[in-house]
């Protein structure tokens, strides 16, 4: 119910819409039913053959309320949908900007196949909040009062049976219904999400599946999720029928009864026969306007529910982001360092970074080293502030990591992850990413540096560099690196993909560019280290040595034993 406010709230972010539409909406309801009972009025007067003068007033109603009937309903369309549409664009925004901070921690609780039907199908079902549940029972409340105000001066148990009539189709039967409506309902949203989860993993795992002969069991799974979502679009459709039906069927057994005790009326001589059939047909008009109603049950449940599916996503705590630092040349000569970090994934036991300590000086060049898991992505996405500080205190030029603001960082930060995303475009394109404004010159010289002047800056590039070698995509992401700007270099096993010889030559690239910078490495290859002024050794989340390659050779301690193996295995 809170998330359902919370979204009317955004609606009424458009009252001038929303007024507009209600209005517009009522004149059209009630000139259908003006229309109608001015028609009733004048076949049963025509009928009595007075003179054509009489009739002129009632045609000329006729007239009018045919009129004001077509141009109110293009009114109610067009401010209807005009509010409609603002509210998602409202809605689509202001989900995405609650949901950005929280990336890329968002993916360790919700699928991105879930994810994404929340994006897109919950944000849609939304669309009919305004249209299909706020809208239409204020349109019925003000037709069927001021319609059974009218038949009142002509029948008291006319307006008496219409107002039954109204109770029934307009909250009596729509509760009922939606009392079952919600079990219908949340079966129908789980199955799509899980319908949805699994075509995302099939397409991304597609190639995987396909290698290990497992894309016809996935398929299956899929085929089963999507008839088990079909199964329960049926059941909703055939509850939504009944609900309709009976809802029309209650609104035809109200006019019988008007015919009935407007006949009686006339027969007693409490009513002038001209007027029954007014009567009649007012009736049948008026429960128009409660015919959305008998689906209101099934629109108030899926905004319900994608209401709050959005707003679980969206609930918890945003980190408050810190403002800028006010001086400009911050980001430059930086010195970073790190004390008694202590870092755990959510629901997670044991925690991947235990009591961290280490420091970089300015222009300092830092490999972090160790075997798979022990920790060191962690840290160097803590640095890039992808994960907060839990315990602990990190600092970059002694202002705390979690009071610099992370636009401020990344905006001087060159950056090369394990895994870089290639969009769908050119090399250029792809290149630009550093910086929309560089010059082809530029790019084609940087292109060379990397070691892929085989490529134009014209060449496609598939979805997700598909048409990229490893070691293509990696010399790609560096030289993302090398037109950005920024004195601090946070990389990921960039060269992990490269043979020895270009590993060296990108090496020695890096090391050309970053010369004056403070560069951090994560490596879990030892060779080539020679050229770094420190190395920390992680081991199971804790630094278990740190110092100079010659150094830690020296110590003969864990880094030299790790070396000895690799020498080893190499030999
Ligand atoms: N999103 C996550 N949720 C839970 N645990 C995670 C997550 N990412 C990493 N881990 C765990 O944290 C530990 C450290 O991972 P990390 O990626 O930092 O290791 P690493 O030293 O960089 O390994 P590698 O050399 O294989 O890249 C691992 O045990 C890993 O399973």
């Amino acid at each position: 119910m809170k998330a359902v406010m919370q979204v009317t709230r955004l609606i009424m972010i458009e009252k001038k819409n929303v007024f507009l539409a209600i209005v517009f909406g009522f004149l059209a309801a009630i000139a259908s039913v003006g229309l109608l009972a001015a028609s009733g009025y004048l076949i049963s007067k025509s009928a009595l053959q007075p003179p054509l003068y009489t009739l002129t007033a009632t045609i000329i109603a006729v007239r009018f309320f045919g009129l004001l009937r077509a141009g109110s309903r293009y009114g109610e369309r067009y401010f209807s949908h005009q509010a409609t549409f603002t509210m998602l664009s409202h809605l689509r925004t202001y989900f995405y900007e609650r949901i950005e901070p929280h990336a890329p921690g968002i993916f360790q609780k919700y699928r991105s196949g879930d994810l994404l039907s929340r994006v897109v199908g919950d944000v849609e079902s939304l669309q009919y909040l305004f249209l299909r549940v706020v809208y239409p029972p204020i349109v019925m409340l003000i037709v069927f009062f001021s319609t059974i105000l009218f038949t009142y001066f002509y029948s008291l148990y006319s307006a008496l049976l219409l107002f039954i009539g109204f109770i029934l189709t307009g909250f009596v039967i729509p509760a009922w219904f939606a009392v079952r409506e919600r079990y219908v309902d949340a079966n129908v949203r789980e199955k799509r999400g899980d319908l949805s989860a699994e075509a995302t993993e099939l397409l991304y795992g597609f190639r995987d599946l396909k290698i290990h002969r497992q894309l016809e069991k996935r398929e299956d799974e899929m085929s089963r999720a999507s008839m088990d979502y079909i199964n329960e679009q049926e059941k909703e459709t055939i509850h939504q029928s009944y609900s309709e039906t009976i809802n029309s069927q209650i609104a035809f057994l109200i006019t019988w009864f008007v015919l009935l005790v407007g006949a009686f009326s006339v027969e007693s001589g409490q009513l002038d026969g001209v007027f029954l059939a007014m009567l009649v047909l007012i009736s049948l008009t008026v429960f128009e306007s409660a015919t959305p109603m008998a689906s209101f049950p099934s629109n108030y449940e899926s905004s319900r529910h994608a209401a709050e599916r959005l707003y679980t996503v969206t609930a918890e705590s945003t980190p408050e982001e810190p403002p800028p630092h006010e001086d400009a040349f911050f980001m430059e000569n930086i010195e970073i360092s790190g004390h008694g970090i202590t870092f755990r994934f959510p629901d997670q036991p044991r925690p991947v970074l235990k009591g961290v300590d280490f420091h970089l000086p300015v222009g300092s060049k830092t490999a972090i080293v160790g075997p798979s898991g022990s920790g060191k992505s962690t840290l160097l996405q803590m640095l890039m502030k992808m994960y907060p500080i839990q315990e602990g205190e990190c600092s970059i030029n002694g202002s705390p990591l979690n009071e610099i603001n992370k636009e401020q960082l990344w905006e001087h930060t060159r950056i090369v992850l394990q895994h870089n995303h290639f969009f769908y475009g050119t090399i250029r394109d792809n290149l630009q990413i550093a910086g929309s404004d560089l010059a082809d010159e530029r790019l084609a010289e940087v292109l060379e540096q990397v070691k892929l002047d085989g490529f134009s800056l014209d060449d496609p590039v598939y979805e997700k560099g598909e048409n990229l070698s490893g070691g293509e995509k990696q010399r790609l992401a560096i030289g993302r690196a090398v037109l950005k700007n920024g004195s601090l270099w946070l990389l990921d096993e960039p060269t992990s993909s490269l043979d020895a010889v270009t590993e060296s030559e990108i090496h020695q690239l890096i090391l050309h560019h970053s010369q004056d910078d403070t560069l951090v490495l994560v490596s879990h290859q030892l060779k080539g280290l020679e050229w770094m002024d420190q190395i920390i050794v992680m081991d199971g989340g804790e630094i278990v040595e740190s110092g100079s390659f010659e150094t830690l050779m020296a110590k003969k301690g864990y880094f030299y034993e790790m070396k000895q193996i690799e020498r080893e295995v190499l030999a």
